[in-house]
């Protein structure tokens, strides 16, 4: 390993000069490419996105089937009838969902069918149940009997009370989709409507870019695990859960490594560890100018420089290990943490994702309140609640607590960032102001 010094030297001019928050993203997203398509099973595609064009091999549903529990019939044969005068017919046997074994039903005879059996030969519509006495010599019945109960329901007679139309109560086969049609683009991403129409089609496994694998790992000796006492000047480490939440959130497969403490070697050697498992590290802390920013101090593959924001102004990018793994240096001021989070470790799982949604909305609304004062510079990334636009009036959005980055429980009720950029010192009540949605 080099000396402090040189390596302070490798990291070049860069670091002395201030950034923007658009030249340090397009400098992550240059470096980030979408994942490779891999094959993978129907749930553990859930919320990826398809590289290949579906077609539906065939026809859906595959046969004519019943959609209610009733009685496959003749329509001629039910054509008079009504409840004084019924049409009587022949039960020849029972039709249940799943049956291979169809009867044909004749004139004069009627086959009962369960919802989702296909419909037997001869049979042109289905009476529902409770159209008919259920094989029961009586009137009007509202269901038919467990099959326990009656063991020969599937025969016998049955009174029709009402008359049916050709194919009423019949799904036709192909009536959802037909072989050969597109049954999903690539491109689409796999919610459970999609997955569930995949199943249908008989696909176990689908072509996807898989979800990012991203480690997360808080730093700092002072950090202690939740549900753990902490000592004095100790605090519960927060971050690491914040941003393996966020990771998830934004489509990712999140690891979270507990802190690691304040110590070269030891934090080194935990990224080390990690890079078999990750597409992209995430760290928290340990960025900044003190004696103990030990991210700064082991990553001499990752570049540290200044933002031109508040908060997030830390930063760190680099790409580490055999693989050049990108890794995201993230301020350890809990609220810190977060806004670099959304500003640029989403974009890189959404990139890599595959998605076309790389970036949160931003939308534009009124600030009653006004934002008193911002830094010059800095483009500010205020804690915000959001109100979408009614019949009353236009799009809101109010303050959250305030400025300061360790400020969790607000960012904990805000759904929005209020964005004042960096040639804006102030808004007055009523200004607009752009806004960007969390949810
Ligand atoms: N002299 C200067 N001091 C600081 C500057 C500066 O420019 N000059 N920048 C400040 C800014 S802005 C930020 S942001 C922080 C960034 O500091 P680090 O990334 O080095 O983070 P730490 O020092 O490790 O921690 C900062 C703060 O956050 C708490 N923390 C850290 N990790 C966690 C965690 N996992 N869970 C909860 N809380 C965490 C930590 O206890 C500290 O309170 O530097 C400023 N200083
Ligand atoms: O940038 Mo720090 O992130 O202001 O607290």
């Amino acid at each position: 390993m080099s000396s402090t010094a040189e390596r302070a030297a490798d990291r070049g001019p860069d670091q002395d000069r201030v950034w923007t928050v658009a030249e340090h993203l397009d400098d992550i997203l240059g470096h980030v490419h979408p994942l490779e398509p891999i094959e993978l099973q129907l749930l553990d595609a859930q919320g990826c996105v398809l590289v290949e064009d579906v077609t539906v091999p065939g026809a859906l549903p595959p046969f004519d089937n019943s959609s209610m529990d009733g009685y496959a019939v003749r329509t001629a044969d039910v054509a008079a009838a009504t409840e004084d005068h019924p049409a009587v017919l022949t039960v020849v046997g029972d039709i249940a969902a799943g049956s291979g074994d169809l009867p044909a039903v004749g004139p004069g005879e009627a086959a009962r069918i369960m919802t989702g059996a296909p419909i037997p030969p001869g049979g042109q519509a289905v009476v529902p149940v409770e159209w008919t006495d259920g094989g029961l010599d009586s009137g009007p019945v509202t269901h038919m009997p467990a099959r326990g109960s009656d063991p020969h329901g599937g025969s016998g007679r049955v009174r029709v009370f009402r008359p049916a139309k050709d194919a009423q109560h019949v799904r036709a086969r192909g009536s959802d989709a037909d072989a050969g049609e597109l049954a999903l683009r690539a491109g689409t991403v796999l919610g459970a409507p999609q997955i569930g129409l995949l199943a249908a089609l008989g696909r176990g496994t689908v072509k996807v870019r898989p979800r990012p694998r991203v480690v997360v790992l808080s730093t700092g000796s002072e950090l202690v695990q939740p549900g753990e006492d902490v000592g004095p000047g100790r605090i519960h480490d927060s971050n690491s859960f914040q941003l393996t939440a966020a990771a998830r959130e934004a489509g990712a497969i999140a690891y979270r490594v507990g802190a690691v403490a304040d110590d070269a070697e030891t934090l080194r050697a935990a990224v080390e560890d990690q890079l078999v498992r990750a597409d992209v590290v995430v760290t928290s802390g340990g960025v900044s100018v003190g004696a103990y920013d030990v991210v700064k101090e082991a990553m001499h593959e990752v570049h540290f420089r200044k933002l031109a924001m508040q908060p997030g102004k830390p930063q760190g990018f680099g790409r580490v290990g055999p693989e050049s793994t990108p890794l995201l240096a993230l301020p350890g001021n809990p609220v810190s943490s977060y806004v670099s989070f959304e500003l640029f470790v989403r974009p890189v799982i959404r990139t890599m994702l595959g998605s076309a949604d790389v970036h949160r909305t931003i939308v534009q609304a009124v600030c009653p309140e006004g934002v008193a004062s911002s830094p010059k510079d800095r483009r500010q990334f205020l804690r915000g609640w959001y109100e979408p636009a009614t019949i009353d009036g236009p799009a809101t959005v109010s303050p959250v607590g305030g400025t300061g980055s360790h400020l969790i429980k607000a960012m904990a009720h805000s759904n929005a960032l209020i964005v004042v950029p960096e040639n804006v010192t102030e808004v007055a009540p009523g200004g607009e102001v752009d806004v960007v949605l969390l949810a």
